[in-house]
C-alpha cells in the first residue's frame, strides 16, 4: 500500500477550509484500531518502516508506563484533487459510563464514521453513540467493515443502517481494515462530505477541552479543539470554569507522535501542556482562552463529572490502608471523575467510600488498584444516590445503606435510566421478563431488521448497577447489548434491610432494596451466611431485619472446636503445628461482636454479586 498524501500542512497556518475533524463510532472488536492503522499507513502519517499493528493502542500501553502520551487525536494529511487537507481523527471512549466524555469528543468533530462489523451488525453502545452524534448534527458516514470475512452479510446490515440514519443502503461504504480495501474511498468521503469547521478566526481564543490525560513525565496533557481564534506557545492561558491561569509550555499536534507547533488556529485539534499536575485543573468540557485577551463567554455544554455509583473499598489486610489512600490519591491525578472519602465499617475496618460514573468505571478503578498497586480489596455492593425525605421534612442524601435515616420516612427518590437493549428477536420474551423483574417499564420497541429488535426500557439505576448485564448476557446467550443513560428520578417504595449476627448489625451487608424484594433478600443473605460462617462455641442467630422487625432468621449451632482432640497422646510438635494453623486461621477472621467471621465469607457474599441476583 503506497501512501497517497503530499507534505502535511503546518498546524498554525492551516485554514479551516482545509481541515476535517471526525471520530469513529464503533463497538468493541468491530475493527476501529485496525482501520485507524490503515489510515495512518495510507496517509503516510506513520512511515511503513515503523508501522506496527494497533499503533495507537500500543501508545496507550506505553502511556500507562509513563513513556509517551496517549494519542487522543491524530492528524493525518490527505490529498484530494491536488489539494491537501488535514484530517483530525478524534478518539471517543466507547462505553456508557463515559457518555459525557463521548459527548465532548463528538462536540469537537463535524462528522463521524459509523463503523459496523459486516458480520455482526450494529450494537447498543454504537447505537447510543450514533444517536448522540445525530443530536450533535454531525455528518454521519456509514461504513461496514470486515467485508473480507466469509460470514459478512453487507446487504443485510447496510439495509439496517440505512433504516437507522436514512439514505439508501448503497450509500453505506464497504471496507476491510485488514486488507485495506475501500479505505482510500473512505478518506475521500471524509473530505468530500464532512463540513469544514467554522469559527471566528479573529475573535479571542476559545478552545474546548475534550480530553485530558495524565503523563508521569509531562504532567497533564490537554487535548483541545480550537473553536475561535488561535493559541500560541508561551502564552498565558485561562480556564474559563475556574478562572485559573497557566503558562502554555508546549502546544502541538499528534501525528501521531506529539509534535510541537507554532500554535493552533481556528478549527484545529491538538494538545496543550501547562505543567498542571492534576487533571481536575484541566477539565473535560471546559473552555480555554487567552489570559491577556480572554473571551467573554465560555462555550456551552460544560458539566462537572457526576458520580452515580458508590461502593466501599476496604483492604483485605488492614495494614494496607495507607497504601490504598496513596493509590487513590495517585489515581485521582488522572481521573477527574473519581471521588472518595474515608469510611469505617464495623465489619470491614478502615476503607474508603468511592464514587464512580458507573459500573465499568468502578471495575476499572478496582482493577487498577489491584494490578498497579498490588492491593487486595473487598468492595461492598454498589449503591446509587437515594434522596430520603423524613417525615419531619429533612432531606437526606444516601449513598451508603448505613446513612439511611431511622424513623418515619415520607418518601424516597431513586435515579432512573433510559436503557436501550439490542438483541435477536427470539430473546425478546426473556429480556422483557428480566426488565419487568427489575421494575422496568417498556418505552418502546422497534425491529431493526427482520430478526433484530431494539427494546427501550426505563429502569431504576439501583436495579441495574448490580448484575443486570450478567443476567442479560446469560439469558440471551451473549447476544444482547445494553446501553443506558441516567434520565431523571422517581419515587420508590424502598427499605433498608439489615443483617444481624447474634443481634449485632453487620454494616457491610445492609442493603437498600424494594419492599417487595426485602424478604427474599433477607432469606437469601441469612441462608448464605449460615453456609459461610463456621460454627462457633455458642449458638449464633443470623437475622434479617427492616428496622426493628425481623423478617428472616437462621441459626448456626454451637460447637466446641478442639483442634487437639484428634491427636490424643500424639507428639508435642504435631500439637504445636495444629495450634499454629489455628492461629493462622484466626488472623483471617473478622470479629462481629463475639462472632468470628472468616474474611472469605465477606468476599464470597460481597464480591460475587450473588446477593441481589438471586433475591429476585
Ligand atoms: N477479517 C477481518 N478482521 C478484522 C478486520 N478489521 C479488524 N479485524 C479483526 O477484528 C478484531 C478486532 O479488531 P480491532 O481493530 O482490535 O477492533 P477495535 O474495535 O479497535 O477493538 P477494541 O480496541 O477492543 O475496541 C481483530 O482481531 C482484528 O484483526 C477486517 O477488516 N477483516
Amino acid at each position: 500500500m503506497s501512501p497517497r498524501a503530499s507534505s502535511p500542512l503546518q498546524p498554525a497556518q492551516t485554514k479551516p477550509a482545509s481541515i476535517r475533524n471526525f471520530c469513529i463510532i464503533a463497538h468493541i472488536d468491530h475493527g476501529k484500531s485496525t482501520l485507524a492503522d490503515r489510515m495512518l499507513q495510507l496517509t503516510g502519517a506513520v512511515e511503513e518502516r515503523v508501522m506496527r499493528a494497533q499503533y495507537l493502542d500500543r501508545m496507550d500501553i506505553e502511556r500507562e508506563r509513563g513513556i509517551t502520551i496517549k494519542s487522543q487525536a491524530v492528524r493525518m494529511p490527505w490529498e484530494v484533487d491536488g489539494e491537501t487537507y488535514a484530517l483530525n481523527m478524534i478518539d471517543t471512549p466507547g462505553h456508557v459510563d463515559f457518555t459525557y466524555e463521548v459527548s465532548r469528543s463528538l462536540a469537537a468533530c463535524e462528522g463521524a464514521i459509523l463503523l459496523v462489523d459486516a458480520a455482526q451488525g450494529i450494537e447498543a453502545q454504537t447505537l447510543a453513540n450514533l444517536y448522540l452524534a445525530m443530536e450533535n448534527d454531525l455528518e454521519i458516514i456509514p461504513v461496514l467493515n470486515k467485508i473480507d470475512l466469509p460470514a459478512a452479510d453487507p446487504e443485510k446490515y447496510a439495509a439496517e443502517i440505512a433504516g437507522l440514519i436514512g439514505g439508501s443502503a448503497d450509500d453505506v461504504l464497504r471496507v476491510s481494515g485488514k486488507t485495506g480495501e475501500g479505505v482510500d474511498a473512505l478518506l475521500d468521503r471524509v473530505v468530500g462530505t464532512i463540513p469544514a469547521p467554522v469559527g471566528d478566526e479573529d475573535a479571542p481564543a476559545r478552545a474546548m477541552i475534550f480530553d485530558s490525560v495524565y503523563d508521569a513525565y509531562r504532567g497533564v496533557v490537554t487535548f483541545v479543539r480550537m473553536i475561535d481564534g488561535k493559541l500560541e506557545p508561551r502564552e498565558k492561558i485561562q480556564m474559563m470554569s475556574t478562572g485559573s491561569t497557566h503558562e502554555l509550555l508546549e502546544i502541538g499536534v499528534s501525528s501521531p507522535e506529539p509534535v510541537p507547533s507554532k500554535g493552533l488556529g481556528t478549527g484545529e485539534v491538538g494538545y496543550l501542556i501547562t505543567g498542571v499536575k492534576d487533571v481536575r485543573q484541566s477539565k473535560v468540557g471546559d473552555t480555554v482562552t487567552n489570559a491577556r485577551t480572554p473571551a467573554e463567554q465560555a462555550l456551552t455544554g460544560y458539566e462537572e463529572p457526576k458520580p452515580m455509583v458508590f461502593s466501599g473499598l476496604y483492604p483485605i489486610d488492614g495494614g494496607d490502608y495507607p497504601v490504598l489512600r496513596e493509590a487513590l490519591d495517585k489515581l485521582k491525578l488522572s481521573d477527574a471523575a473519581l471521588v472518595y472519602e474515608p469510611e469505617t465499617s464495623v465489619a470491614l475496618g478502615f476503607g474508603f467510600r468511592c464514587g464512580f460514573l458507573g459500573l465499568l468505571h468502578l471495575e476499572i478503578i478496582s482493577e487498577r488498584l489491584r494490578r498497579e498497586f498490588n492491593l487486595d480489596l473487598i468492595a461492598t455492593a454498589p449503591s446509587v444516590i437515594y434522596q430520603v425525605q423524613r417525615e419531619d421534612g429533612e432531606l437526606v442524601r444516601v449513598t451508603n445503606p448505613s446513612e439511611f435515616p431511622d424513623g418515619r420516612i415520607e418518601k424516597i427518590i431513586e435515579p432512573v435510566v433510559r436503557s436501550t437493549i439490542l438483541a435477536p428477536k427470539d430473546y425478546v420474551g426473556a429480556i422483557m421478563e428480566l426488565c419487568q423483574s427489575r421494575r422496568g417499564t417498556l418505552d418502546g420497541m422497534d425491529y431493526l431488521s427482520e430478526d433484530r429488535v431494539e427494546l427501550r426500557y426505563r429502569l431504576p439505576l439501583g436495579e441495574i448497577v448490580f448484575d443486570f448485564f450478567d443476567h442479560l448476557k446469560s439469558r440471551t446467550q451473549g447476544y444482547a447489548s445494553l446501553d443506558y443513560e441516567v434520565d431523571g428520578e422517581q419515587e420508590a417504595d424502598l427499605v433498608k434491610v439489615d443483617i444481624l449476627l447474634q443481634g449485632e448489625q453487620v454494616d457491610a451487608f445492609s442493603a437498600i432494596v424494594h419492599r417487595d424484594k426485602a424478604y427474599a433478600y433477607g432469606v437469601l443473605m441469612s441462608g448464605k451466611l449460615k453456609e459461610l460462617i463456621p460454627r462457633q462455641q455458642f449458638e449464633v442467630p443470623i437475622q434479617a431485619a427492616i428496622g426493628a422487625r425481623i423478617i428472616a432468621r437462621e441459626n448456626i449451632r454451637a460447637i466446641r472446636k478442639d483442634v487437639l482432640s484428634k491427636c490424643y497422646g500424639g507428639d508435642i510438635s504435631r500439637k504445636r503445628k495444629l495450634l499454629e494453623k489455628q492461629k493462622e486461621g484466626k488472623k483471617r477472621m473478622k470479629m462481629v461482636g463475639r462472632v468470628e467471621v472468616p474474611q472469605e465469607a465477606f468476599i464470597a457474599v460481597l464480591s460475587t454479586g450473588e446477593t441481589k441476583k438471586d433475591a429476585k
